[in-house]
């Protein structure tokens, strides 16, 4: 045999056998504990995300992968292989985890930036939590009532003056009001302009879709009018801070802003918090409320009994500043309906603090846990009929407090907002 043959079958080995190594440490050798049904990755470096991508997102991708392999399944996030579960069983025992796979919400870095509190981890973001959680206290938020009051005067009188068959621009209005209502009650008067308001939300406008669909593709390039748009915003924050530093609130005055300005350690942080304040707050608020519009205006009876029911608990032209959220339980039950139907916030996720057990499966500390809150909001064992809209299930059916969650649950963590 010729010697230039032997070197060849000799490299040749040795490249299959390094090749297979990397494979398998790649993916199988460091979570080969895990014994989870679920996904085998579709694709080497980037395990199931194509599947995710044409599977319609990651909520639609999961509901299938749920309805195929059970309450606790994993798949592969390029080569992290991640555990998703839906059951309250499950989320009881990741209730005190706190800290959130930052890769899993990339996407929306380039938007809200690197110091956002959406991926700060650890006791600089239990820091950072403790310190901005003090404007959204129950009476902090009793505060915000009179400009949230006005704000809703002001879709009305402008809905109002449209004729009977005309069409109502419900969305842009809706989520108009909504930036408005979130940003002027954390970040003062820059936001009581209407002017100020809409050019705020078509900078954002420009920006949502882009980032949602890199949540995928997290390391496609960014175009420029994303860049721009973004440059924009961090403008308006930017100029928001400095002028309340030049002017500090009076007694009494505190909101969301002056924690922020406290607690951050740079003017980078300040913007990243602001942004993602904003972002947060405004994007789910405005969507609930074009929701609940939206599906009022196809439920009419429902409608009407919700109207009833703020006339007989508020009386018919008081101003309800002696607020009576308790006594109003179908406007309650409507929005919890709303957000489960709609999915508004479709998941949430954690590094496990330590290892636990979970539907029988093993799961190591480090693993990245998924809350698919959409699958726990189609569960037929909890939401029978799980379809159709039907707010009298939460007066009717019995559902546990882990049971629905749309607004995360875990590590104190939870939506601020909330
Ligand atoms: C319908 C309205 C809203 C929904 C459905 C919603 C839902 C959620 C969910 C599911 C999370 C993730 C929680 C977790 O990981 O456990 C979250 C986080 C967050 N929300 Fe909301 N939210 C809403 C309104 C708001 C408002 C009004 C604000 C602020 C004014 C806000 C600010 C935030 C922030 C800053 C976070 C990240 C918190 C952290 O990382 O510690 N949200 N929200």
């Amino acid at each position: 045999m010729e010697l230039g043959f032997i070197i060849v079958v000799v490299i040749i080995f040795w490249g299959v056998l390094a090749w297979g190594f990397i494979l398998y440490s790649h993916f199988y050798g460091k979570k080969n504990a895990l014994t989870i049904p679920g996904a085998v990755a579709s694709n080497l470096f980037l395990g199931n995300l194509h599947d995710i991508i044409t599977g319609g997102g990651l909520a639609k991708y999961l509901a299938k992968l749920h309805a195929k392999h059970g309450p606790v399944v994993s798949f592969w996030w390029e080569s992290t292989q991640v555990v998703s579960t839906y059951t309250a069983d499950a989320f009881k025992k990741q209730s005190h985890w706190f800290n959130r796979p930052e890769f899993l919400f990339a996407n929306l870095i380039p938007l809200i930036g690197e110091k956002s509190i959406q991926i700060t981890n650890g006791s600089k973001g239990k820091r950072l939590r403790s310190y901005l959680d003090n404007s959204f206290t129950h009476k902090a938020v009793e505060g915000y009532i009179p400009t949230l009051l006005d704000i809703g005067q002001e879709i009305v009188d402008s809905w109002d003056k449209y004729l009977d068959g005309e069409k109502v621009p419900a969305r842009e209005s809706l989520m108009g009001a909504a930036l408005k209502a979130t940003a002027q009650t954390s970040f003062g008067d820059y936001f009581s302009d209407n002017a100020a308001c809409r050019h705020f939300n078509e900078l954002y406008g420009k920006t949502w879709d882009e980032a949602e669909s890199m949540l995928t593709e997290p390391k496609k390039r960014y175009s420029d009018e994303f860049s721009d748009c973004v440059e924009k915003m961090r403008a308006i924050t930017n100029k928001i801070a400095l002028d309340r530093k030049i002017n500090p609130p009076t007694d009494g005055g505190r909101m969301l802003i002056d924690e922020i300005i406290d607690v951050a350690d740079s003017d980078e942080e300040i913007n990243d918090l602001c942004l993602t304040y904003i972002v947060a707050g405004y994007h789910n608020s405005g969507n609930l409320l074009t929701w609940m519009t939206y599906l009022l205006a196809r439920y009419p009876d429902i409608q009407e009994r919700v109207y009833d029911e703020l006339v007989t608990v508020l009386g018919k032209s008081e101003p309800f500043y002696d607020y009576k959220a308790n006594d109003l339980k179908l406007l309650k039950h409507v929005i919890d309906e709303t957000l489960r139907v709609s999915s508004l916030a479709s998941f949430a996720a954690r590094y496990a603090d330590e290892e636990v057990e979970i539907g029988g499966h093993k799961i190591p500390a480090g693993t990245p846990v998924v809350q698919a809150l959409n699958c726990s909001y189609e569960n037929e064992e909890v939401f029978p009929n799980a379809q159709s809209f039907d707010p009298d299930r939460f007066d009717r059916d019995h559902i546990g407090i882990l049971d629905f969650c749309p607004f995360g649950f875990a590590g104190k963590r939870q939506c601020p907002g909330q």
